[in-house]
């Protein structure tokens, strides 16, 4: 199967996936909003700030304009950061309605929209031509950028309520490293990605301050939990946090020096400010963001999360990380589950 295929956002992981969809045999146009990277990558191949050393196919082709980009697409991937969305997607509305195509949306970006509190699928869903909706697909699970560079294998899942959508993804990614499965549950993938970043923060933070295996263990596995608690109030079926969206993903989130979120955790708990630790990353540290939004949102909904609202404490309110992690250890004994 040969589709035309266009990806919005060539940071890391929207590169990489293009560069992936471009192997399966697919014509893939990359859209990104800097016309010196769009340069780059049509005259080098490269991507150097978001992928050191590898070389994409010379037969993908990047664009800064974007009606140049979706022209002739039937299948758009945004994996652009989740503060991005909405405006990409507006944009990209008007260019829809102007080519008059209707081609299938997914999505790989993994957050929450700070004061909507809307996922990234619900963003998808006001601002893209209503008859689209219904395709909207959201591409999740343990997947560094990196990783799949490498060709190693990886696995993630394509989530849709519309199962023909699902397999449709599925059937464009799949390959000999790179192996999809379907899963009807959007909301479940899509709170369980988002909120993974926050516990990478915090497994991160307790590596840079010195902590070992146990207590990472520890805050990802009750991060999971408060996770599973979130998503139960939305109605999430709880074996997606059992799943790749779940358990996967903060696997390798929560242990990576490739994930964004454990790298700028680490760096706060060796003593950088959060702002530092922005400033030198370059890149979308998501869980920062999500941290704010799952925060104010478990309040509102009522829903335990003492370890969001740790690390909301640490990074919103200036408290030592030190005294976060002990006044969770000191909380008053209770049963497991
Ligand atoms: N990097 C990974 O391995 C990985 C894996 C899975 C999911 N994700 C998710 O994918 C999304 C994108 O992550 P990434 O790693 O590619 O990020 P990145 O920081 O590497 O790149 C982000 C890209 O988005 C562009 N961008 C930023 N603001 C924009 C705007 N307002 N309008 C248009 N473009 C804008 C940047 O120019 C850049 O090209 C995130 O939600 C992330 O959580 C990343
Ligand atoms: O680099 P991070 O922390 O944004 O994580 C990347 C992916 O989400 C891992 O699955």
């Amino acid at each position: 199967m040969s589709e035309k295929i266009a990806v919005l956002g060539a940071g890391s992981w929207g590169s990489i996936l293009a560069n992936l969809l471009d192997e399966n045999g697919n014509e893939v146009s990359l859209w990104s909003y800097n016309p010196k990277q769009v340069k780059e990558l049509n005259e080098k191949h490269t991507n150097t700030h978001y992928m050191k050393d590898f070389t994409y196919s010379e037969t993908l082709i990047a664009y800064s304009d974007l009606k140049q980009a979706l022209t002739g697409a039937t299948t758009v991937l945004f994996v652009v950061p989740t503060k991005a969305v909405r405006s990409v997607a507006g944009d990209v509305k008007k260019v829809l309605e102007e080519l008059q195509t209707k081609p299938q949306i997914i999505h790989a970006s993994k957050g929450i929209e700070q004061g909507t509190y809307k996922r990234v699928s619900e963003i998808l869903a006001e601002e893209i031509p209503a008859e689209l909706r219904k395709s909207i697909t959201v591409l999740s699970g343990p997947s560094h950028a990196e990783d799949v560079a490498k060709r190693d294998i990886t696995l993630v899942t394509a989530a849709s309520t519309d199962a023909d959508a699902a397999k449709h993804v599925q059937q464009l990614f799949m390959n000999r490293y790179f192996r999809v499965y379907t899963n009807s549950d959007v909301i479940g993938v899509e709170i369980a990605a988002a909120l993974k970043n926050i516990i990478a923060l915090g497994t991160g933070a307790l590596n840079g301050l010195g902590y070992g295996d146990n207590a990472k263990a520890a805050l990802m596995t009750r991060g999971l939990a408060e996770i599973s608690r979130l998503g139960a109030s939305f109605g999430a079926n709880p074996q997606t946090f059992t799943g790749l969206a779940g358990v996967g993903d903060i696997i390798v989130t929560g242990t990576s020096e490739n994930s964004r979120n454990y790298r700028a955790g680490d760096e706060l708990g060796k003593g950088q400010s959060l702002q530092e630790v922005i400033d030198t990353m370059g890149m979308v540290i998501e869980g920062v963001a999500t941290t704010k939004a799952a925060y104010e949102l478990a309040k509102q909904r009522g829903v335990e999360m003492p370890i969001t609202g740790a690390i909301y404490q640490v990074l919103y309110e200036g408290k030592d990380i030190r005294t976060a992690i002990s006044d969770l250890m000191m909380r008053e004994g209770r049963s497991e589950f």
